[in-house]
């Protein structure tokens, strides 16, 4: 099956949103990913509602909602009526992370549960099977346009043998520095969502871009 792909706003041109939106609209994108960085979490700030709501209004295809923010539970209702499809959450920013997964579930959210590049992927084994979405970040979280971190691998290795023990119908998503280079090598480690702002967005061609991660296929090392 065909990995889904979730370019990252992040890196479209603000001054153009709606532009950028149509653009992703009228692509094999599958969804539309949204970080919400608060300058706490994170070392930066992204945006908040209001150009959550006003990516909304024009978007046609579903909002991967990524939060980069501290005590989540206060925002996940205003997430949702701003127009979150998903909603991800940081393991490292919940203290009591099944009860926030409870909380976006009877939201009516897909959730998921992102991981920064230290956290070792067993300590989801007690709620994986609560989950639906997964992100394995491969940058540490806060900025576009880094460079991907290659112990990620193993990392997606990992998580793929843990989902098909406890929750085979995960979603495995990778997220930073994703682009036509690692995406095969990924999709082979298990990953089944690509994120990728970056190499969609300074593409020359970003329409190709996203068909280009669309129909990769998952390479296996000599
Ligand atoms: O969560 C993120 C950063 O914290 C972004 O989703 C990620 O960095 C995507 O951007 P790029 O493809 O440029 O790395
Ligand atoms: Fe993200």
């Amino acid at each position: 099956m065909k990995p889904f792909v979730s370019p990252s706003i992040l890196a479209a041109d603000f001054a153009n949103m709606q532009r950028d939106i149509e653009m992703l609209n009228s692509s094999e994108a599958d969804w539309i990913h949204v970080d919400i960085m608060d300058g706490v979490f994170v070392p930066n700030i992204s945006f908040g509602f209001p150009v959550m709501k006003a990516v909304k209004q024009y978007a046609t295809k579903p909002l991967d909602v990524h939060l980069m923010i501290v005590d989540p539970d206060r925002y996940l209702k205003a997430f949702k009526d701003a127009g979150a499809d998903g909603i991800m959450v940081h393991y490292e920013a919940c203290t009591h992370l099944h009860r926030t997964i409870q909380a976006i579930k009877d939201l009516g959210c897909r959730a998921g549960v992102a991981l920064n590049p230290h956290t070792n992927v067993r300590l989801l084994e007690d709620v994986i099977a609560d989950v639906e979405q997964v992100c394995v970040m491969s940058v540490n979280p806060g900025f576009g346009g880094q460079k991907f971190i290659h112990n990620t691998y193993k990392k997606i290795r990992e998580l793929r043998t843990l989902a098909e023990l406890h929750n085979p119908k995960l979603f495995i998503e990778i997220d930073g520095g994703v682009d036509v280079s690692n995406a095969s090598k990924l999709i082979e480690a298990g990953a089944n969502v690509l994120v990728a702002g970056s190499s969609v967005f300074s593409a020359h061609n970003p329409l190709d871009a996203i068909s280009a991660l669309k129909n990769t296929q998952p390479l296996k090392e000599a």
